[in-house]
This record gives C-alpha cells, sequence and structure tokens, in this order.
C-alpha cells in the first residue's frame, strides 16, 4: 500500500535558558527513566558545568557515576561503554563540547540506553542530531546514534564560554547554506533521497541565524539563546532527515579531511564556514554568492581565510583534491577536484 516509510526521532524535553543546568535533573526525572546516570565529561566543562550536573543529580536522590574522557576517539567510546553496560546505570548524561557529546551519543547506541545533551559550548549542532562524528584511522564515521532524550542548554554557561565556540556555531548553521545545495545536487544526480521539510528547516535556519546577526556579540546572553536556537532546529533537521545531509555537505568534508592532515586543525565550526565559501563559489561560480556567505561569517566573527583559521595554504589545497575521498557521500566535489582547480577557488574566494 505504502512504498514509503519513515520514523523520526526527536528529543523530549527541550530545556533552554538562563540557570537551567540546575534542572538537568527535573528533565531527566519526567522521562520516567530508569536506573541512575552516568555523566560523560572532559577537563574544562566539568569544571564549568559537569561538577554541577553532578552535584544536582545527587541532591535529587540519584547515584551518578563519572567518567571523565580526553579525546573523541573509539577508543574513549569503548570507555565509555564499559561503566555505561553496568546494570545500575540507566542513561548517559553528556556534558561538553561537540566531541563529548558525540562519544556520549556513541556509547549510550551502543548499550542501548539513552542519552541527555548538555552542551557547554555553542559550537556546533551536534547537541540535538541524532547523528555521531567520530574519526577512525583514514576516514571518519557518521554514524545513526541515539538523538537526546532531553537537552539542556544553559544559555548563561554558553554565554560564558569563548567567544569563538560561540562564531563556530553560528559558522556552522551558516554552512547549511551549502550543505542544502550538495544535497540537492545529490538528488538530482544520483537519486540520493532528498527531504524537502528538512532542507527547508536547514536552509531556513541559516538564514535567519544570518537576519539576526547583529544581536550576536560577545558576553550577551541573547546571542547564546540565538546561536542555540539555530544549532537545535539545525539538529532537528539532521533528525527529521535522518542523516546530516541537511547540515553537513562538502565544506564538511574538507573541514574533516583538515582535521587529519592539519599540524594543528582549527574549530570544527570555523573550518567549515571557510570551506562553504569555497563550495558556494563552485556551485554559482564566480559572481555567484560565495561573498554572502563570506560577509555573514565576517560579520560574526568567524575567520574567512586560512590565515584565520591558522591552517597553512598548502593543506587547505590538499583538503580541497581529496576531501571527496573521506565519505561515500555524493557533494559538488563530484570525484575530486585537481589541483588547479582547487588554487582557483581558494584564491578567488581570498581563502589563500
Ligand atoms: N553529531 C553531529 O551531528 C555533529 C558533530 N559535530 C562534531 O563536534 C565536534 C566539534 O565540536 P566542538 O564543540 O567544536 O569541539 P570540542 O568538543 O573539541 O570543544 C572545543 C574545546 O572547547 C572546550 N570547551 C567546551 N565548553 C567550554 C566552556 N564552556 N568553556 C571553556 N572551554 C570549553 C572543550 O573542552 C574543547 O577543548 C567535531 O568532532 C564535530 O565533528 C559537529 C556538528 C554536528
Ligand atoms: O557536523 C555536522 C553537521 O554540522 C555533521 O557532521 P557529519 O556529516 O560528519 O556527521
Ligand atoms: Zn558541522
Amino acid at each position: 500500500m505504502f512504498d514509503k516509510s519513515t520514523w523520526i526521532r526527536l528529543p523530549r524535553n527541550v530545556v533552554v535558558g538562563h540557570g537551567v543546568l540546575d534542572d538537568a535533573a527535573a528533565a531527566v526525572e519526567e522521562l520516567r527513566l530508569h536506573g541512575d546516570p552516568l555523566v560523560v565529561t572532559s577537563p574544562t566543562p566539568a569544571k564549568v558545568a559537569g561538577d554541577r550536573v553532578v552535584e544536582g543529580f545527587s541532591d535529587a536522590g540519584f547515584d551518578p557515576r563519572v567518567v571523565r574522557i580526553e579525546e573523541a576517539t573509539f577508543g574513549a567510546v569503548e570507555e565509555v561503554i564499559e561503566v555505561a553496560a553496568s546494570d545500575d546505570v540507566g542513561y548517559l548524561v553528556g556534558v561538553g563540547g561537540g566531541k563529548v557529546i558525540d562519544v556520549t551519543k556513541m556509547a549510550g547506541e551502543d548499550v542501548g540506553k539513552g542519552f541527555v545533551s548538555v552542551p557547554t559550548a555553542a559550537s556546533h549542532d551536534g547537541i540535538v542530531s541524532g547523528r555521531a562524528s567520530i574519526p577512525e584511522g583514514d576516514t571518519r564515521h557518521s554514524v545513526a546514534a541515539e538523538p537526546p532524550l532531553a537537552v539542556v542548554a544553559d544559555t548563561e554557561i554558553l554565554a560564558d564560554a569563548p567567544w569563538e565556540l560561540t562564531t563556530a556555531g553560528c559558522a556552522d548553521i551558516i554552512s547549511n547554506f551549502t550543505a542544502v545545495r550538495d544535497w540537492e545536487l545529490a538528488h538530482r544526480l544520483k537519486n540520493v533521497e532528498y527531504h524537502e521539510y528538512a532542507g527547508a528547516l536547514s536552509r531556513m535556519t541559516a538564514e535567519m541565524l544570518v537576519e539576526n546577526a547583529d544581536s550576536i556579540r560577545p558576553e550577551l546572553e541573547e546571542s547564546a539563546w540565538i546561536v542555540t536556537k539555530a544549532l537545535v532546529s539545525s539538529g532537528v533537521a539532521m533528525s527529521i532527515a535522518g542523516s546530516s545531509r541537511p547540515a553537513s555537505g562538502a565544506e564538511h568534508l574538507i573541514s574533516h579531511q583538515l582535521d587529519r592532515i592539519a599540524p594543528e586543525p582549527a574549530l570544527h565550526g570555523h573550518q567549515v564556514g571557510v570551506a562553504s565559501i569555497m563550495t558556494e563559489y563552485l556551485h554559482s561560480g564566480p559572481k555567484g554568492q560565495w561573498q554572502d556567505i563570506r560577509d555573514a561569517l565576517a560579520s560574526i566573527d568567524a575567520p574567512t581565510t586560512a590565515a584565520e583559521l591558522g591552517i597553512d595554504e598548502e593543506i587547505v589545497i590538499e583538503a580541497l583534491t581529496t576531501a571527496h575521498e573521506i565519505r561515500d557521500r555524493y557533494t559538488i566535489l563530484g570525484d575530486g577536484m585537481s589541483e588547479a582547480a582547487a588554487r582557483e577557488a581558494a584564491n578567488v574566494t581570498g581563502v589563500i
């Protein structure tokens, strides 16, 4: 009768606002989960929020366990799984940046237990998504994982985080413009399934962020609020699509490649932003909208050049010519750029 079906998994409670960190236990209690929480965090996020979250759960009568990780690796995922598999652990709580949240998501998926997302930085749109992205050797896995049961995003903490983490989140959202373009292209050329609604939501999220760029300023809590709303909305688009496609195209492949080959990679959001200037150029040519992407990034203090990323120009060229190998995801990069074309794109757009 029906030749298509869909299963959309979204968070039940999304709590955003000033001081909501202290509501983490309440937001979880409402979900009627069994067992105690396993709080996964890393050194700085533990200080700014993790310890307080643990205390909040203890005060609410739970017996939280804690794992502190240093890196987003499969080794870290294994470390978390080992504790999470214990019968008394009912669910996981990831407190930190994108890497901690991805590790928690992936471990939760493995042991079949839900997880709660408590971001300490508005630096990426994985805070809500049902995807986890972890590097392994020469490749990077973006796998379907448990989307958070709840999200607790305290704008006081997010506004207090280093400003560049917030501008990275903005740039991750601005890159949705090219991600959706790549998705549409893959649909037309390779018949990749395209979800109109997820594509429209992702694009609209980027448009709203750019429209509000004037209100995104350091130490302004309203900025954290605007950016977090956008990150939630972009994560929901990924959950609806059941793929990171609405928010991750060629610009993400280039950034993932930079993570592998640059001696000191920049923040995820900053890299995808700069890459997005070049992939927009590839989509629409020298007179296309790449300048709009660059201006939008510049207006929120995000980097627009290789120098501002602190990455050598030759590394950028290598990333452009090899990014298509990262993953089986068709984008504007096709089966690879020639070195001459990569130099042209990076030069015309002023990235190098
Ligand atoms: N699963 C998904 O859908 C998505 C996943 N990602 C992934 O997320 C990762 C990037 O996340 P990021 O947050 O940029 O990197 P990250 O998790 O490495 O955090 C960057 C740094 O900021 C620190 N930090 C976090 N909160 C802080 C605070 N309040 N004060 C001071 N320092 C703080 C962290 O400890 C870390 O040193 C990448 O691995 C990327 O692939 C990004 C977007 C979507
Ligand atoms: O970063 C993402 C969206 O902003 C998703 O990344 P992946 O495509 O690696 O899952
Ligand atoms: Zn991203």
